[in-house]
């Protein structure tokens, strides 16, 4: 049984046309309140029913998980312009009418959604529908924060909106996502997988080891794509419940889009404001995880101490202290790198820590940051024109922002979109990238994205290489 206290959405929605027509402008209306404990997969599940585009997320600790079903507001950004962004939503909350008791909880008005890798990037069919930067505000946004949840009904009231409509339409909505019987979950099955042109992609890292002798470039991070298909459409409250299961220490994240949806499970934070508390992560350099303890504990010394991966985990780590000591003071960094360990491999990992200068938000943060050299290369401009020329993928939101900011922006998180698939019905690309430095060996480098793609993605999706 779900208990709510005192949620009057019918009184809340004439209040806010009144305020609509006063203002002869739209309202912007979010009602939070606290719900029994409900489980996020299974709220995400019900979202099918309802016919409504979803998103999930989940924190890398599992600490905050968010679902969100519909689209009260969508901003749509072809150039992707992170200031443009900031704008519409703070013309979207100037007439707001927000009731929320339970801010500190991750709840009200939350704007969830992502950013291209390139917004240069010409997109065609794979990533049709996923142009520029995309968030929206979910019609319902459920909160999980640790054993408390939380449900928040946002939606637009205009001077002339029929309000028993409305609110009779949210109620029944919102009784359907509560009280959804248990749906059993369907197992995907792969029937065929097709690595896309291997060979040409080791020819492409050799001609970007051999671009970095001779040209002022240092690094450059090179993708490629996996495909699948499923013997039907592919379940992806399965897959989320797979990666939940299955992959500690990364943010688990799915955004739908019209039945296409964008999935993955990436260990990369690229940053978190709390409160003008920042936390960024430079994660680069791979190796892979030992059977036994011993051997576990040898590949990650090797990994340590490995020159190549030292210098390809360094270029991040110089870039990113660049950006942050740009917008903020007391900026920890340590100088050496520890091991980030996954469940198929571990990387070297440097934490970083600021605090955020006054005028400064998340958005702005996240502008300066991506795309760091660990998606890109170092230096960016050559790294990213390598890239733009010569790589065989369209790399749409794969690499790219992927995330969520408050009604303050100072509250929110953006993870790197790596570990990820993109699935339409039957089908489904999976991208794994990594970082090629002088002295790359292509054999070795495809080997690593081979472990890239296993767990999480293609193993969730009920395959293996
Ligand atoms: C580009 C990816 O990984 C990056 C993040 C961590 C380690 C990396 C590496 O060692 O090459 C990559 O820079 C990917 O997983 O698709
Ligand atoms: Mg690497």
């Amino acid at each position: 049984m779900i208990e709510t206290k005192d949620l009057n959405i019918d009184g809340v929605l004439h209040a806010a046309q009144k305020q609509s027509v006063d203002k002869a402008t739209p309202t912007f209306v979010s009602v939070t309140e606290q719900i029994t404990w409900i489980d996020p997969i299974h709220f995400f599940q019900a979202g099918q029913q309802l016919q409504e585009n979803r998103i999930f997320w989940s924190s890398s600790d599992q600490s905050t998980q968010f679902v969100g079903i519909g689209d009260s507001i969508l901003f749509q950004n072809k150039d992707a312009s992170y200031q443009m962004l900031k704008k519409e939503w703070e013309q979207a909350l100037n007439n707001s009418w927000i009731d929320n008791r339970f801010d500190q909880y991750k709840t009200g008005p939350i704007a969830f959604g992502g950013f291209p890798f390139d917004p240069k990037e010409k997109v065609n069919e794979l990533w049709n529908g996923f142009e520029g930067s995309q968030f929206r505000v979910p019609t319902f946004l459920l909160t999980v924060e640790n054993d408390k949840a939380f449900l928040t009904t946002t939606i637009y009231v205009e001077e002339d909106s029929h309000i028993d409509e409305l609110s009779a339409d949210l109620i029944t909505k919102r009784h359907q996502l509560l009280h959804a019987p248990n749906t059993s979950f369907q197992n995907n099955t792969i029937v065929l997988k097709h690595e896309v042109d291997p060979l040409q992609w080791k020819g492409l890292v050799a001609k970007a080891t051999d671009t970095i002798e001779r040209e002022e470039v240092n690094k450059i991070v090179l993708a490629r794509e996996l495909q699948v298909e499923f013997d039907d459409d592919c379940d992806i409250g399965q897959v989320l419940t797979t990666l939940k299961h299955t992959q500690n220490h990364s943010f688990i994240f799915a955004w739908e889009k019209d039945n296409v949806c964008f999935i993955g499970a990436t260990p990369e934070r690229l940053v978190k404001v709390d409160n003008q508390q920042l936390f960024s992560t430079c994660l680069a350099g791979t190796a892979p995880r030992g059977t036994t303890i011993e051997e576990d504990k040898w590949y990650g010394q090797q990994l340590l101490n490995d020159q190549k991966n030292r210098d390809e985990h360094q270029f991040v780590v110089d870039m990113i202290k660049n950006a942050v000591h740009s917008c903020a003071k007391y900026v920890d960094i340590p100088n050496e790198p520890i091991l980030y360990p996954l469940k198929n491999l571990q990387h070297l990992y440097t934490p970083v820590e600021a605090e955020l200068d006054k005028g400064y938000t998340l958005l702005d943060v996240v502008e300066k940051l991506h795309p760091t050299p660990a998606l890109c290369g170092f230096p960016r401009e050559s790294s990213l024109a390598f890239i733009r020329e010569f790589e065989l993928l369209e790399r749409g939101w794969y690499g790219a922002p992927i995330g969520w900011f408050d009604q303050h922006f100072n509250g929110g998180e953006f993870a790197v979109a790596i570990r990820s698939a993109l699935i339409s019905d039957m089908k489904a690309s999976l991208f794994a990238g990594c970082g090629v430095v002088k002295e790359s060996d292509p054999d070795i480098e495809y080997q690593e994205t081979n472990i890239k793609f296993t767990p999480p993605m293609l193993q969730a999706l009920g395959g293996s290489l």
